[in-house]
């Protein structure tokens, strides 16, 4: 069994025995709220954790749990355990009609959807408080039987939510370690870049937030036994979501664990002082911890620990001689013929950004096996082109069709999986993954559609065919902009593409850099690969290209060989002489 499962269910089973312990019920409450903070602050951060989607809703959604469990046991005599998979079901279906509008727009993120949850939980405390749910009086539950788990009832209750603690930590872990946790940490660091290297972002988020809720509603749903009297203004009160970021903050967010750390800590820290009547300097203090976490210890208490470990092992890694790779692997074995047959069609592609043109009808046809030079002057339409095709912006106009499929309209992460990959003018990795896990990343979710183990190796590949592999280890932010440039190049290769968009692969690098980079995608075309290829280094496109259009102003103003293009009159006259300097 895998090392982390087995620590969460021995330690699960270990604390299992305490009411069999005689230990004083104080103890044995206190750790009854160790488990429900866990639950709370473990759910919270599958979504806000991982996915960078700060929630302040947490408190609604273990509201209607409570409240869920408080109906139907309080008011219509269910048995407590027949309440619970509603106390999940019902919180899950809230989270998932929100996401379904909320995931959608892409204005809110940020402060935005925290606000907006936020707002949800003053929503759903009006309507619980003014309708017969609850009605203002609040719900007893006294006489609710609680199942004879344990010796004694309250004894019960914490092994439930001991349970439900374990099967959170659980579900934390399988989620991080998953495809689903892979995905949601690149939603975290760049949400559009995500989805158009293959990432369904929207799905991933659904998911996500349901499984956040319906572990929040869970905790909800033992919590209405524990203090056996529900009112709106206990329930939906700001403690809950203030107090779960804060545990989850203080423990790092990054890793399943760490909530689990920040919230034993917090509540052990709290129970600490109000045994010796202290609540109040207990309070002071865990607030002058919190401030000195943020300020020393950002990435929370784990984060850094775990930063250090794998800043250490990147240190050993470039000491040690650079790792053997297998050799580069072919995209097709032999380089094809530019062939008549069109792999990319676009007809009449029109963008539009709120009083720019920035595409006016341009058709385009990309042969399979020919490297297309996209050419223009500056802002005449070349990245918007290249945002538009691979998905980045949706088109106002147009048709896209690829391998004779109709790909207008369709979310981004489909275009990857039917073999679109691009790289960005501006290099844009995920920055909190390493340049290894940044080029897996893409084998997983690209074309490709690799399991881990496969995605890495084939990474790996890539890293060494840009000459990465010696700092495969190394974060985005250690590297220089030619090798950002390569990393842009290798994350798109790896996806095993049908068709490349490389836009200005070779901008801002010194002319030693560029013939490196111009051998690299000279190597690329020789393997086959159908590439568009946006350049204002007139030596390279006459180098590569067996073909070049031209946009001006949006439109598409000459197109065919190289050296007749570059002397069409209309041409020249757009670069104002520029191609005759080149
Ligand atoms: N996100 C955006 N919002 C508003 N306008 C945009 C956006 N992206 C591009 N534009 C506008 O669209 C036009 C075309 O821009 P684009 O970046 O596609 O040109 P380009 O040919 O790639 O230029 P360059 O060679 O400088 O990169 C420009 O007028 C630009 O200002």
């Amino acid at each position: 069994m895998n090392r982390s499962v087995l620590s969460i269910v021995g330690a699960g089973v270990l604390l299992a025995l305490v009411p069999w312990l005689h230990v004083p019920a104080f103890y044995e409450s206190i750790l009854y709220l160790v488990c429900h903070w866990i639950v709370l602050a473990v759910s919270w951060n599958i979504l806000s954790g991982y996915s960078g989607y700060f929630s302040f809703g947490h408190g609604a959604f273990y509201g209607v749990g409570m409240y869920t469990t408080a109906v139907l046991a309080g008011k219509l005599d269910w048995p407590l355990l027949a309440t619970l998979p509603f106390a999940a079901l019902v919180p899950a279906l809230l989270g998932l009609a929100i996401g379904f509008v909320v995931f959608r727009v892409k204005a809110v993120r940020g402060e935005l959807f925290a606000l907006l949850t936020l707002a949800v939980t003053f929503v759903v405390a009006t309507i619980i408080l003014n309708t017969p749910i609850d009605g203002g009086p609040g719900i007893y539950l006294n006489s609710v039987a609680v199942p004879q788990l344990g010796p004694s009832p309250s004894s019960s209750l914490f092994l439930m939510m001991l349970g439900v603690a374990v099967a959170s930590l659980l579900v934390a872990w399988r989620v991080q370690v998953s495809r689903l946790g892979t995905g949601l940490f690149a939603i975290h660091d760049d949400e559009d870049v995500a989805e158009v290297m293959g990432v369904p972002t929207f799905r991933y988020k659904l998911a996500a937030f349901a499984l956040s809720c319906a572990l929040a509603g869970l905790a909800g749903g033992i919590q209405a036994l524990f203090v056996s009297y529900v009112t709106s203004g206990e329930t939906f009160n700001i403690t809950v979501p203030l107090t779960v970021v804060l545990m989850s903050v203080l423990g790092g967010t990054r890793h399943w664990l760490g909530p689990a750390i920040g919230a034993t800590a917090i509540t052990g820290l709290l129970y600490f002082f109000t045994a010796g009547d202290h609540a109040i300097a207990g309070r002071a203090a865990v607030g002058v911890i919190l401030v000195l976490v943020i300020l020393f210890l950002p990435e929370g208490i784990l984060g850094q620990y775990l930063k250090r470990r794998a800043a250490r092992a990147r240190a050993a890694a470039a000491a040690a001689p650079a790792q053997p790779a297998p050799h580069a692997p072919a995209i097709a074995a032999v380089r094809p013929h530019p062939t008549a047959a069109p792999l990319l069609e676009v007809r009449g592609l029109s963008k539009a950004f709120s009083g720019v043109q920035a595409l006016d009808g341009v058709d385009v046809q990309v042969r399979q096996g020919e490297i297309l030079g996209l050419l223009g002057p500056n802002g005449s339409g070349k990245s918007t082109f290249i945002n538009v095709v691979s998905g980045h912006y949706p088109l106002s106009a147009g048709r896209i069709v690829f391998d004779g499929q109709d790909l207008t309209g369709v979310p981004a992460h489909r275009m990857a999986h039917a073999g679109i990959a691009r790289t960005y003018q501006i290099p844009r990795p995920f920055a909190h993954m390493t340049v290894l896990q940044n080029v897996s990343l893409v084998a997983m979710f690209g074309c490709a559609r690799l399991d881990e183990k496969a995605a890495q190796r084939e990474a790996w590949k890539w890293l060494e065919f840009t000459g990465l592999q010696a700092r495969a280890q190394a974060l985005p932010e250690d590297l220089n902009l030619h090798q950002r440039k390569f990393l842009e190049l290798a994350r798109a290769l790896a996806a095993r593409p049908r068709l490349v968009l490389l836009d200005e692969v070779l901008s801002g690098l010194t002319p030693g850099e560029i013939e490196e980079a111009i051998e690299l995608i000279r190597r690329i075309r020789d393997q086959g690969a159908t590439i568009v290829f946006v350049e204002h280094v007139m030596r390279a496109v006459m180098a590569l290209t067996d073909r070049i259009v031209v946009l001006h102003h949006g439109k598409l103003i000459a197109q065919g060989q190289a050296n007749e293009v570059m002397r069409d009159a209309q041409v020249v006259s757009a670069y104002l002489g520029k191609a005759a300097h080149a």
